[in-house]
C-alpha cells in the first residue's frame, strides 16, 4: 500500500520563490495565445449617471459579459487603499500590519466567473452583506476583505497568551482532572500488521479513537507541517489578524484546486498545507475502507461518502490549533469537550507533554499520550450516523501545560457537503432498522451548531416503527 504523494502531485504544489527568478523555467512556460493590443473594440463604459445607463448596460450584459463602469461612488481613495492594502499582503511578512482587523474569507475563481466556496453559505457577489467588502485576488484565492465592527471584533479577538502571567477570569474553567497515571490507553494499529482489519473493527467499536503507525506519510512532511503551523502562530499578533477567518468559513490560503488538472505549473504559490491534506486524505480513505471492511462492506457499499472528483478535490477542514503556554493549567481549557461532526479525523499533535484527553465511560478521562511517528484518528458523529450506532464518536478535549507550547494539526474528512449520509443499514444490526435519519454534513453542522452535544440525539429517527424495535432491546 503506497500513501505518499506522487511526484506529479508534488508537482503541482511545490512553492516557488517567483521574486528571485529571473527567467520563466520550462515548468511554467505556457504557449499562449497572443492578444492584439491595438484592437480598436474594446469593452463598453458605463456610465452609472448617464440616464441611458440601464438601456447600455442591457448591451453590454448581452453583447460583452463584461463593462467598466465609472461614476459608481466608490471613492478613488478607497481603491487606492485595496491597492495598498494588497500589496501589503502579497509582500508579508515584511508589511506593515493594517491598523483594523479584517476578515478574510477564501474564495475560488471558477472558469470565468467568481464563485464563493459553498462552505461560506453565500451564492454569488450580488448576495454578499459584509459591511466595507472589498475583493482581493490572492493568488488563486480570491479574499473578500471585511472591515468588522467593534462588537464583532470584541467576540473573535483573540488574546495576547504570550505576555500572560496569570490566568484571567475570561479563561478560568472548572477542570474535571485525568488521571495521568491510567494503566489504561488508547489502541495502537499497525497499518502493516496482518491482523490491522480486525484490530480496527476492535479499536472503532471500544474506542472510538486509536494511534495510527506505519501510515506511509513521510515525517519529513509531518515535521515540515509542525514548522510551518509553529510559524504562523508566531506570526506577529496584528499580523495574524490579517489572516482572520469569519466563523462560517472554513477556507484559508492555499494554491489553485485545479492546479492538477493542467501540465504546467502556475504563476502562484503553493503550499506544504496542501500536500498534507491530500496525504491526510488518502489516509483517510485507506483507513474508511478497512473499518467498513471489517464490518464485511464493499467499496460499492461506501462509495457514497468519498469525493466523487477523487482526491484532487478534498471534503472536509484542514485546522490548525494552537496552545500556548498557560500559567496555571490546572485552570484553564485548551479545547473543551466535543465530538467532531466529521466521519473521521485525523490528528497530528506535536511531541509536548499532556495534550488530548479522551472520555472513556466507567474511566473518565483517558491522556492521549503524543507517540512518536503515530497520527491520531478519531471518529466523528456521522461515522455514528453512518455505521447505525456501531462504531461511536469521541468525546475529546485538549489540555493545556506551562512548559511548552503545543500545536495539533486536525484534517476532518467528511463526504461532499451536498451527499445524504443514511445509516449503512446493511451492517444487521436492530432489525436493519436505521438509528439515525438521513443527513448531509452541512445539514448535520446547522443541529450541531444548535444543540452541541445532543445533536447526535437530534438526529435519531423517531419514525414509531423504528422507535419500538430500537429501544426495547
Ligand atoms: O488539539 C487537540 O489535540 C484536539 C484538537 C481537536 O479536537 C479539534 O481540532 O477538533
Ligand atoms: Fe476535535
Amino acid at each position: 500500500m503506497s500513501i505518499t504523494s506522487s511526484d506529479s502531485e508534488y508537482q503541482c504544489i511545490a512553492p516557488i520563490d517567483f521574486i528571485s527568478m529571473t527567467k520563466v523555467p520550462e515548468s511554467h512556460t505556457w504557449v499562449l495565445n497572443p492578444c492584439d493590443e491595438n484592437l480598436l473594440e474594446s469593452i463598453p463604459t458605463i456610465d452609472l449617471l448617464d440616464p441611458n445607463a440601464i438601456s447600455l448596460i442591457r448591451h453590454a450584459c448581452e453583447k460583452w459579459g463584461i463593462f467598466h463602469v465609472i461614476n459608481h461612488g466608490v471613492s478613488s481613495q478607497l481603491l487606492d487603499e485595496v491597492e495598498l492594502q494588497t500589496r501589503g499582503l502579497f509582500s508579508l511578512p515584511s508589511s506593515k500590519p493594517l491598523d483594523q482587523p479584517i476578515v478574510l474569507v477564501g474564495m475560488e475563481p471558477v472558469e470565468d466567473r467568481v464563485c464563493i466556496r459553498r462552505e461560506c453559505g453565500l451564492r454569488g457577489l450580488p448576495s454578499l452583506n459584509l459591511p466595507n467588502k472589498m475583493f482581493i485576488n490572492f493568488g488563486h484565492m480570491i479574499i473578500i476583505n471585511a472591515i468588522i465592527s467593534d462588537s464583532e471584533y470584541q467576540c473573535i479577538a483573540p488574546i495576547d497568551f504570550i505576555s500572560m502571567t496569570k490566568v484571567p477570569e475570561s479563561h478560568t474553567w472548572v477542570l474535571h482532572p485525568c488521571d495521568e497515571n491510567l494503566l489504561e490507553s488508547i489502541p495502537t494499529i499497525d497499518l502493516l500488521d496482518p491482523n490491522a482489519i480486525s484490530l480496527i473493527r476492535h479499536a472503532c467499536e471500544k474506542w472510538g479513537i486509536f494511534h495510527v503507525i506505519n501510515h506511509g506519510v513521510s515525517s519529513q512532511l509531518l515535521d515540515e507541517v509542525e514548522l510551518q503551523t509553529r510559524g504562523l502562530f508566531s506570526l506577529p499578533f496584528d499580523q495574524k489578524l490579517q489572516a482572520f477567518r469569519s466563523a462560517n468559513s472554513i477556507s484559508g490560503y492555499g494554491t489553485c484546486r485545479r492546479s492538477c488538472l493542467h501540465p504546467k505549473r502556475m504563476w502562484s504559490e503553493g503550499d506544504v498545507m496542501v500536500m498534507y491534506r491530500n496525504e491526510m486524505n488518502k489516509l483517510a480513505e485507506t483507513l474508511l475502507d478497512l473499518m467498513f471492511g471489517s464490518l464485511g462492506l464493499t467499496q460499492e457499499d461506501t462509495k457514497q461518502v468519498k469525493p466523487k472528483t477523487g482526491l484532487k478535490n478534498p471534503y472536509g477542514p484542514l485546522q490548525l490549533n494552537s496552545y500556548p503556554i498557560c500559567p496555571d493549567p490546572t485552570k484553564a481549557m485548551g479545547l473543551a469537550a466535543h465530538t467532531d461532526t466529521s466521519l473521521l479525523t485525523l490528528l497530528y499533535q506535536s511531541n509536548t507533554p499532556t495534550s488530548l484527553q479522551i472520555f472513556k465511560e466507567g474511566i473518565g478521562w483517558v491522556p492521549v499520550h503524543p507517540l512518536n511517528g503515530a497520527l491520531i484518528v478519531n471518529l466523528g458523529d456521522l461515522m455514528q450516523i453512518l455505521s447505525n450506532g456501531r462504531f461511536k464518536s469521541v468525546l475529546h478535549r485538549a489540555v493545556v501545560n506551562n512548559t511548552h507550547h503545543r500545536i495539533s494539526v486536525a484534517n476532518f474528512y467528511g463526504p461532499p457537503n451536498d451527499v445524504k449520509l443514511s445509516p449503512l443499514i446493511q451492517l444487521g444490526n436492530l432489525d436493519h432498522l436505521p438509528l439515525y435519519r438521513s443527513v448531509t454534513w452541512k445539514e448535520y453542522l446547522e443541529i450541531k451548531a444548535k444543540h452541541n452535544t445532543k445533536a447526535l440525539e437530534m438526529t435519531i429517527d423517531k419514525r414509531e416503527s423504528n422507535l419500538n424495535t430500537k429501544f426495547e432491546s
